[in-house]
């Protein structure tokens, strides 16, 4: 039997902690703090976070197969030198839409950044309806559109097999399903998999387990729950000491580990003084399940 240890690794008081990913090679956790517009490397063997501060929302950060990192900043895809602490455009998107910024993204199994934008929150979830669209970034750097009329564009993972395309559209309080092509990048037929339960709250980021289990971090949910998408069940729940969880990846020794990270926007006074470490990134061990290594960025 295992037995589940939750710990906070890094209590950064976050303001939206978000697009948690592993480097291995350094041993470290990426992340982005979205409304704090910072890059954050929070390094496994020294216990200590670096981060370089952007200047606009950075809704997610990818590796890149030549090295260094992408990342998604305001309605821009841009290059990040970390050593360099240098930024560079590459496209932008959404240009008829000066309110909107991306959230999440993630690269799919073929090297393709996939990311969505989302109006600007006036609060948390509250926004312009339907102004988002998902997009993907092609290793030419060129741009593909894939639908529009989304409200909050979050969580994004691929199945196992490479055939099924996971994706939440926050204010749905549903996690979707696509057929996906993995040779053209194409994706069809969506169907809902799963609905949330009102406790859950709102589903944000998201990833897949080595068993093709899914995990969703539940924003004002305080939880991370792990999804049978064949099923459509919930088969699992791990309950975290803040409730503004709203991501989550696997990292560590051989993906053992899950990261998630946390927001504090939004909280009052007391609310923060009954969860000082919202905003924290936390590290949970004894899960019994391991996760699969981050694609790179092709381009
Ligand atoms: O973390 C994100 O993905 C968004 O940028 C957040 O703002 C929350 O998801 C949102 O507030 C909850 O609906
Ligand atoms: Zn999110």
């Amino acid at each position: 039997m295992s037995s589940i240890k939750i710990e906070c690794v890094a209590n950064e008081n976050h303001k939206i902690g978000e697009s948690p990913v592993w480097n291995e090679k350094e041993n470290s956790l990426l992340y982005v703090d979205i409304t704090g517009k910072k890059v954050c490397k929070w390094n496994s063997l020294t216990k200590q976070v670096q981060a370089i501060s952007v200047d606009a929302p950075v809704s997610s950060v990818a590796l890149r197969k030549s090295g260094d990192y992408v990342i998604t900043l305001g309605t821009r895809f841009a290059a990040l030198k970390w050593k360099d602490q240098l930024v560079t455009t590459i496209t932008q998107v959404d240009k008829d839409k000066p309110n909107n910024r991306f959230n999440d993204g993630k690269v799919d199994p073929a090297g393709r950044y996939f990311a969505g934008t989302m109006a600007e929150e006036i609060r948390p979830a509250v926004l312009e309806r339907h102004q988002g669209s998902l997009y993907a970034l092609l290793a030419d750097l060129s741009v593909v559109k894939h639908f529009d009329h989304v409200d909050i564009s979050n969580g994004l993972d691929w199945s196992l097999d490479h055939k099924t395309f996971f994706y939440i559209d926050s204010l749905s309080y549903s996690v979707d399903a696509f057929d996906y092509d993995l040779q053209t990048g194409k994706i069809g037929n969506r169907r809902s998999i799963y609905k949330l339960e009102k406790d859950e709250s709102i589903p944000d980021g998201m990833c897949i387990d080595t068993e093709g289990k899914l995990w969703v971090a539940c924003y004002d949910g305080g939880r991370v729950i792990r999804l049978d998408p064949e099923a459509g069940k919930r088969i699992q729940t791990v309950k975290l000491p803040v409730d503004k969880t709203t991501s989550c990846c696997f990292g560590g020794k051989d993906y053992s580990e899950m990261y998630v990270t946390s927001a504090s926007e939004g909280m009052d006074k007391d609310w923060l003084s009954r969860q000082p470490q919202a905003g924290g990134i936390f590290k949970i061990t004894g899960l019994g399940v391991k996760g699969i290594p981050p694609y790179p960025f092709a381009g």
